[in-house]
């Protein structure tokens, strides 16, 4: 099998105070352009795991790989550049720039990344082509993000995750604010999405009912050990 995109291995974390969370995975793997569908209880340690995989927090023993790179041998700010480079995330609040518009918000990522920035080539062009294909009006691509839709907020979300074809991408939940009609058009708009750029999904959420499109379904129990004493 080739390298994987993800590869967590002996990863454990624990939250400060008397009675912190600790969370351990001993091993979880994502390969190129696999989609893998993260299920877990309120308070199983999702977030907090997600955000040991995109570098955002460092574990207290082990590693976590993202496209070959072990994320604990790098600095801060390395970690933050090799994060906008190598990972698009999807928020659940989505966490666009409310006053900035829609062709900021989606070139946000890339000015932190300057591989991934020629990687996108004519940024507002495929700005501009990544709205068309999420179905977000021309006339969108200028007003400012607080002005549109939830629904359209979620594909500038998406729009923003994708430019510069990361090889993976990250989402919490994005869809737990939509109705089921609306989960289904924003998941099929993000997995044609992943198809064409073969970008590795990762998505989170409580719902079992999302798992039949995923290559892959696994529950935080399977792969992690975690609780107020669990380290
Ligand atoms: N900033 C923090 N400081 C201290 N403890 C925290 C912090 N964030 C999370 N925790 C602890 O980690 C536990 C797991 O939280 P986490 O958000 O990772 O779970 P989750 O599965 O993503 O939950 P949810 O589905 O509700 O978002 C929480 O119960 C909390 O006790």
């Amino acid at each position: 099998m080739a390298e994987p995109v993800l590869q967590v291995a002996g990863a454990t974390f624990r939250w400060p105070g008397r009675a912190g969370f600790s969370l351990s995975v001993p091993e979880l793997a994502i390969g190129a352009g696999e989609s893998l569908l993260l299920l877990g209880e309120s308070g199983s340690g999702k977030s907090t795991l997600l955000s040991l995989i995109c570098g955002t927090m460092l574990p207290h023993g082990g590693s976590v790989r993202v496209a070959g790179t072990d994320l604990t041998t790098l600095s801060g700010a390395k970690r933050d550049r090799f994060r906008a480079e190598t990972i698009g995330v999807i928020f659940q609040q989505f966490n666009l720039l409310p006053f900035g518009s829609v062709a900021d918000n989606i070139l946000l990522p890339l000015q932190f990344a300057p591989e991934r920035r020629k990687r996108a080539g004519e940024v507002r062009a495929v700005a501009a082509q990544l709205c068309d294909s999420l179905g977000l009006p021309e006339a969108v691509f200028t007003a400012r993000a607080n002005t549109l839709s939830v629904g359209q907020q979620q594909r500038v979300a998406v729009a923003r995750a994708l430019i510069g074809k990361p090889p993976l991408i990250v989402a919490d939940e994005p869809t737990s604010s939509l109705d089921a009609n609306s989960q289904a058009a924003f998941l099929d708009l993000l997995f044609a999405q992943c198809a064409a750029n073969k970008a590795a999904l990762l998505m989170v959420s409580h719902d079992p009912r999302l798992g039949e499109r995923f290559d892959r379904v696994v529950r935080m129990e399977e792969i992690a050990r975690f609780g107020r004493d669990a380290a």
